[in-house]
């Protein structure tokens, strides 16, 4: 495993380890078990139908058949789950500081009305501020909504920054988010404290009064440069149909913090649209940063986040360079996937929005088979996983850069070109490089091929969360299922779509039948092990119940939905869109939520099949107990 390196020190002091968690031979033993069980009931119905064949039961072998298979695609992650362990102080046996590779951050937004700027500008600040080499560390924002309220809003943000990470590096705050930081009302109060919290408020106050009003205003704008930036906002420009818009807001080497420290880079990109072009979402807006960034800094390594995530643990680069410089480790590793842990969730979990299954308990469970699927955000690329296969030798090209500053008019010139809506035309971007296009969840279906090519990717779970995203409330959970099948756990991922079907089966079955034990049995081990899972990631009781009802909700609602939806768009009758999650908080909602009221007030189909199911059970659990008791009588 880890360890190796410069010294003969390092021999001995491992960079990373992996341990299987105890329970792993206990769930062993009890798949086999049941997988008999299952084996014998599905032999049960086949001798059913042997002896009368019946639309009942043909539908029960069936729905039976397709349980199993779900079952068997769910135990994948059982298998082999990995814990793994990183240990930065070791880090300096193998590489020194000035060896580290160069980061280069990339942030999505969309749109700053559902989107709020100033929480992006805390996304880019929380990362600006990592313990990382300044000199190696950049961040690119792109802004699909092509939006001078973006821009503005960062341009407060980059003259922020300049006394927010002196603050943070000076003071050692763990904290490095500034609206997380100041929310928590930090026991140790500093002595600048107060004032870095007022330049905060004015620049929040500042970004929201223009988003709420629509009008910058000039006097905040600080120079003729920035004043200039603007100038690209014409007439015609809407969101759908503009010029690339890239402007240098803090360059490294040039501009200083407050004690005369360089600043990291800060860059903001807003690719080039027409109306006539396809810009596939966010894999575009990727892609146009893996582009951009090359002709400016053309780092090796890759964080993508999303616009609601912000950095809670500043050492997390460090983390992944444990995997990443470990001499031993397989030159296969594409990516460093951290998981998506929500803030500001109820007690409760009233929605089981936090999905601990996708987000935490899955890429455990596929860490050592090929690795986690990329999650979307918080992941750690190799920048040149997106060029080709593993075994293809791709030369990071560091010389074009040269000493040239990225506010050269010849780096922003092919920085504008790269970014032009016309030059991904007839290229290969999408299909053999960078991210990939032709599925709404980008993330899975570009790590699904990443790893057909033979990449792998390792899943990274520190105890103290290395990034929070906001959890966005009433988020109609539709999974758009992808074409694709990838192994068990892809499957899995497929068929959760299907998970809708099965609920309803088993209430169909009578007591008196001495084959509804082994549905007892069937039923309640699928039910307690997933309850010890869930336990064992950290859950409690409450949380666990509360995920089941989500899941009940979800499997009527989103995922079918999400299920007659993708097939409409495999033939060609709905149109392929995508809908920015609204990161808005309403305040009466917010206080609703927290007190854990469930929330009917939105409306939207999604309730009819949900209203149909629930006074379905109402009206067949009386009549069902009615006939029960009368078939019992002799
Ligand atoms: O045309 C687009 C559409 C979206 N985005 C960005 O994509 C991110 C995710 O969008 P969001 O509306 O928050 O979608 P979610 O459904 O919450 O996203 C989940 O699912 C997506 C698709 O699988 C992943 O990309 C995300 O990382 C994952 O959090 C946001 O930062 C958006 O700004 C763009 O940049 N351009
Ligand atoms: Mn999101």
């Amino acid at each position: 495993m880890g360890g190796g390196g410069l010294t003969d020190q390092s021999q001995c002091l491992p960079l990373h380890t992996r341990a299987l968690p105890h329970h792993t031979s206990a769930n062993r033993v009890f798949a086999v078990v049941y997988l008999c069980a299952i084996l014998a009931l599905l032999y049960h119905h086949f001798l059913a139908l042997l002896h009368t064949t019946t639309v009942v039961s043909l539908l029960f072998l069936l729905a039976d058949a397709v349980l199993a298979f779900m079952w068997a695609t769910a135990q994948a992650f059982r298998m082999c789950p990995t814990q793994r362990q990183v240990f930065i102080e070791h880090l300096q046996h193998v590489a020194k500081e000035s060896d580290y590779p160069a980061l280069d951050v990339f942030i999505c937004t969309a749109d700053p009305y559902k989107e709020p700027p100033i929480s992006v500008v805390n996304t880019a600040l929380s990362v600006m501020a990592y313990d990382y080499p300044t000199e190696k560390l950049s961040v690119y924002v792109s802004d699909d909504g092509g939006s001078q309220l973006t821009l503005f809003a960062f341009m407060g943000a980059a003259r922020f920054a300049t006394h927010w990470l002196p603050y943070c590096r000076k003071n050692k705050i763990l904290e490095r988010c500034p609206e997380a930081y100041f929310e928590s009302n930090p026991s140790s109060w500093f002595p600048e404290a107060d004032q870095i919290k007022l330049m905060y408020e004015n620049m929040r106050v500042r970004v929201e009064t223009a988003v709420k009003s629509g009008i910058i205003s000039h006097d905040y704008i600080n120079s003729k440069q920035e004043l200039e930036a603007f100038i690209r906002w014409t007439d015609g420009f809407t969101s759908q149909n503009h010029p690339a818009v890239i402007q240098v807001l803090l360059e490294c080497g040039k501009d200083e913090d407050v004690m005369g420290h360089t600043m990291p880079n800060l860059v903001y990109v807003s690719r080039g649209k027409s109306i006539n072009l396809p810009h596939n979402f966010k894999a575009g807006a990727l892609n146009a940063l893996l582009r951009v960034s090359a002709t400016m800094t053309n780092a090796p390594v890759i964080l993508t986040l999303d616009s609601d995530m912000y950095s809670n643990d500043p050492q997390t680069p460090l983390r992944v360079l444990c995997y990443l410089l470990d001499p031993s480790m397989d030159p296969k590793l594409a990516y460093v996937q951290f998981p998506q842990i929500f803030y500001a969730i109820n007690k409760n979990d009233i929605y089981g929005g936090e999905a601990r299954h996708v987000f935490q308990t899955h890429p455990t469970g596929m860490d050592v088979l090929k690795g986690p699927i990329y999650l979307g955000t918080g992941g750690f690329f190799r920048r040149k996983v997106f060029f080709g296969d593993p075994s293809e030798t791709f030369e990071l090209k560091q010389d074009h850069l040269g000493s040239k500053s990225i506010k050269s008019r010849e780096i922003l010139a092919s920085a504008h070109h790269v970014a032009d809506c016309n030059f991904e035309s007839q290229s290969q971007w999408g299909t053999k490089m960078g991210f990939r296009y032709g599925s709404l969840v980008e993330d899975m279906y570009t790590s699904y091929m990443l790893q057909c090519e033979g990449w792998k990717s390792i899943f990274c779970h520190p105890k103290r969360p290395a990034f929070l995203p906001q959890l966005a409330l009433l988020k109609p959970a539709i999974i758009n299922l992808v074409s694709f099948l990838w192994g068990m756990n892809y499957y899995y991922f497929h068929i959760l779509g299907l998970g809708s079907l099965h609920n309803s089966w088993f209430r169909i079955l009578h007591v008196s039948n001495p084959w509804f034990f082994l549905y007892v049995f069937l039923f309640l081990g699928a039910f307690t092990q997933d309850y010890l899972d869930f336990i064992l990631f950290g859950g409690t009781t409450q949380n666990w119940w509360n995920n089941q009802r989500a899941w009940m909700i979800r499997g009527l609602t989103g995922f079918s939905f999400g299920s007659v939806e993708y097939l409409l768009k495999s033939l060609g009758i709905s149109p392929y869109g995508f809908n920015v999650t609204s990161k808005v908080v309403d305040e009466e909602q917010s206080k609703r939520y927290n007190q854990g009221e469930f929330e009917f007030g939105a409306p939207s189909p999604l309730f009819l099949p949900l209203a149909t199911a629930a006074i379905l059970n109402l009206v067949s659990f009386p009549i069902g107990n009615h006939t029960s008791s009368q078939s019992k009588k002799p």
